[in-house]
């Protein structure tokens, strides 16, 4: 068993943070959190991927979890989500030797934190297994602390977010052990020996066991370490090991339809057009710390918040908000508002398309960028500015073969409308199902 270089201490982001959180969901974590703030000791959470399996269901040559996804290995995406979630301390992720290398790669190339590598079993229960024993601190060299909570999730289930991981953690903190679970969508019938139906299954009173699922880690490692061959060979259900070996009964927690896992093929047309329907959702605005940039960029935010789901706002000259977009890059945003209020210069607008050229974003998805400048027409001839302006189309060109699409977006104002800019009204219309906003102040 090998444990891959860990990621890096500590969340990815610093301090709390409550995003993809709802109400209650949001309170709860606030407590949870506020354990560690209250000086408590913070009830310490890892996860466990088990990343080892060959996929034969999917039919490709490549294991399912490193399948491309808008050119992002399947698995990033789930490593991302768990990322966000800054409670959990750990995320040891079990894949096979051969691909202990690919893994290490796309730890480097996307970034990511806080993660070990373990080597995977040759089932899946086995390749949990060994997670655990890399977070059970009896191993050589571990440089990983023993969690009071354990997550299990399988890498191949991407649309993960952190209300169920919040729910499921805290339910097994509470019950020992805890699963997400979800309706059945077609019914459990059981053959007889002639390949006859003997009965079915009431539908309404049986439930799907999804991930994640979450433990005490000393009940699950117990478990396991207790498992019979037979089981670490043909075993699906880690709560099940819980109640077996000891005598936990999981705690079940009502799932989202998102949490499904890839299995064939279809699943991964599915999970691009989900992935797609959230980049579509996301928009970061970038604006220099300047005053008048600052207030264009927060009325903007404001309405765009009304109609997307995921609006970020980074502030500053590009350069000190290079490691803010970087960022935001990986976590694979698309759509960009870039307000330039009294530079009619595209510096801003140029150092923010050099940063998506070099970037990991796919060339298959369009990258959509609003330059937008606010021009004073008394200080400056239109004729003169527009001719400057007309510079954004020799740039549209040249960053379309890398199908980033740049748009020009010029407001000319009287010289009194600066004054006003407090009351700058920013309507925004967002075309359905496209990812090209249209704006207009
Ligand atoms: N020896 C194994 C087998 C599976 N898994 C992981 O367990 C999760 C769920 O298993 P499954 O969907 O069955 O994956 P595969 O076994 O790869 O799929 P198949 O059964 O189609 O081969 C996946 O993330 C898979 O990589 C694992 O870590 N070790
Ligand atoms: O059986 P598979 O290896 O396809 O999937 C493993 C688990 O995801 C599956 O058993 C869930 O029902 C969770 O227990």
């Amino acid at each position: 068993m090998e444990l891959g270089p860990p990621g890096g201490a500590g969340p990815a982001e610093p301090g709390p943070r409550l995003r993809g959180l709802r109400g209650d969901d949001r309170a709860a974590s606030a407590a949870w959190l506020s354990e560690a703030s209250a000086g408590r000791r913070a009830p310490s959470v890892a996860a466990v991927l088990p990343a080892g399996g060959s996929g034969e269901r999917m039919g490709v040559p490549t294991p399912k979890q490193f399948c491309p996804v808008l050119e992002r290995p399947l698995i990033s995406y789930t490593l991302q989500a768990l990322e966000r979630v800054c409670w959990i301390k750990d995320i040891v992720v079990a894949v096979t030797g051969e691909n202990m290398e690919v893994m290490k790669g796309i730890v480097q190339r996307y970034q990511h934190k806080r993660i070990s590598l373990v080597e995977a079993g040759v089932t899946r229960h086995r390749s949990i297994f060994n997670g655990l024993k890399a977070l059970a601190e009896d191993q050589p060299n571990s440089k990983l602390c023993r969690p009071e909570v354990v997550i299990i999730h399988d890498a191949v289930r991407p649309f993960v977010e952190e209300d169920v991981l919040l729910k499921v953690a805290i339910a097994a903190k509470e019950h020992g052990a805890a699963g997400a679970i979800r309706p059945l969508v077609s019914t459990v019938i059981s053959p007889s020996a002639d390949g006859c139906l003997d009965h079915s299954l009431e539908r309404t009173s049986h439930r799907a066991s999804e991930m994640p699922q979450a433990f005490l880690f000393d009940v699950i490692y117990e478990a396991y370490q207790q498992c019979s061959d037979y089981d670490l060979e043909f075993g699906t259900e880690c709560l099940q090991l819980a109640l077996k070996y000891c005598h936990t009964k999981a705690k079940l927690v009502e799932g989202s339809p998102d949490l499904w896992k890839v299995t064939y093929k279809r699943d991964l047309y599915a999970a691009e057009s989900i992935i797609k329907e959230r980049i579509s959702q996301q928009i970061c605005i970038l604006m220099d710390a300047k005053e008048d940039e600052e207030h264009v960029g927060r009325c903007l935010e404001e309405m765009l918040k009304k109609e997307l789901n995921h609006v970020k706002v980074t502030s500053g000259a590009l350069c000190h908000a290079g490691r803010d977009l970087q960022q935001i890059i990986l976590e694979q945003c698309y759509n960009f508002v870039c307000v330039n209020v009294m530079t009619s210069d595209f510096e801003e607008t140029r150092k923010l398309l050099n940063a998506l050229e070099e970037s990991n974003l796919s060339i298959l998805y369009p990258v959509v960028v609003i330059s937008v400048h606010f021009l004073d027409y008394k200080l400056v001839p239109f004729g003169q500015k527009m001719e400057h302006l007309m510079q954004i189309k020799e740039f549209a060109k040249e960053v379309k073969k890398r199908n980033i699409l740049l748009c020009g977006l010029l407001i000319y104002y009287p010289q009194l409308w600066r004054q006003d800019m407090r009351t700058l009204e920013v309507r925004v219309y967002v075309r359905p199902h496209t990812t090209q906003p249209a704006y207009c102040c």
